[in-house]
């Protein structure tokens, strides 16, 4: 069997680095180019703290996908960027396995006609471990019965966007079981703008960024008497990588645009 030729953009980034390291370790994965903003013209096992592997480095996406042919990209980048690389990545026939989080509606939908275009498959994952999966799953099961919840989601402090992608599909799907309601007393005011969190049809998203975090997700309920505390806690970036595996074996055998590990599986 051939071994599916992967590009990983972001390579050098917390997340790109172990994703490298899980093409390198997986027998049925081949790195065939990284996309880099810096290092353009470089071999990957040249870039410090990089395995080695000969796979080429490019700045320029465009040339990349132009020069290299490959089934599958992993972006692991920031939105802007992310959604540009998806994007040009089913111009050129490739799938896409994006763990970049901070899309917009507006961009899935486009990505999505792009891929039913096209015919070709890309799996948007807001998380890829698979704890965190179940946690969303069971919030979901939870907020059926009880409408009253604040999820308060936890990560280091270089992350970029807030609340968390796990955070903003966790409302999501309480959103798809829950009815609009606006939580806490009738007349409570902020005395500090964003005391109460972001607000999602009432209910509420606190993110907290702190140094020594990696990403931890707690989703509350609360009813007459009870609390009930759904929490996932990831202490590395390892915990995703079986989760991108699944991605990049998956994203081969559809046809669409998948939003969400839950969706893959059984
Ligand atoms: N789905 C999931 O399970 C997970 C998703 N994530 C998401 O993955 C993304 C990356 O996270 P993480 O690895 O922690 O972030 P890092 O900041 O560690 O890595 C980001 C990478 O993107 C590169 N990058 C940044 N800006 C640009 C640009 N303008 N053009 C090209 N490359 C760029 C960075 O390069 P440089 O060093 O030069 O800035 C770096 O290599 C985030 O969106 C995060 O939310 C994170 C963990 C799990
Ligand atoms: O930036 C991170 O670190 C993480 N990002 C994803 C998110 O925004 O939910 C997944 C995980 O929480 C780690």
């Amino acid at each position: 069997m051939s071994k599916t030729r992967i590009i990983v953009a972001g390579p050098r980034g917390r997340m790109g680095l172990e994703a490298v390291k899980l093409v390198a370790n997986e027998e049925d994965f081949e790195l065939v180019a990284a996309i880099d903003r810096k290092y353009d013209g470089y071999i990957v096992k040249d870039i410090d703290g990089m395995p080695s592997l000969d796979a080429p480095v490019y700045t320029d996406v465009e040339a990349c996908f132009e020069a290299v042919e490959a089934d599958v990209l992993i972006d692991l980048t920031i939105p802007e960027v992310g959604y540009k690389h998806s994007r040009l990545a089913l111009e050129y026939g490739i799938r896409p396995v994006v763990g970049t989080t901070g899309f917009t509606k507006d961009q899935l939908n486009e990505l999505q006609q792009l891929a039913e275009g096209k015919g070709l498959g890309i799996i948007i994952a807001p998380n890829f471990a698979v704890g965190a999966v179940l946690m969303m799953q069971f919030a979901k099961m939870a907020a059926k019965y009880f409408p009253d919840v604040e999820i308060i989601e936890r990560h280091h402090d270089q992350k970029l966007d807030a609340p968390s992608g796990t955070a903003a599909k966790t409302a999501e799907l309480i959103q798809e079981v829950r009815h609009e309601k606006k939580q806490g007393h009738e007349n409570e005011t902020e005395t500090i703008e964003g005391a109460r969190g972001a607000d999602v049809d009432g209910m509420r998203i606190h993110s907290v960024r702190l140094p020594g975090l990696v990403a931890h997700q707690e989703v509350m309920f609360g009813a007459s008497g009870q609390t009930l505390t759904i929490k996932h806690d990831s202490y590395n970036r390892e915990s995703f990588m079986s989760g991108v595996k699944l991605c990049v074996d998956e994203v081969q055998k559809i046809d669409t645009l998948v939003y969400g590990l839950e969706n893959l599986l059984q």
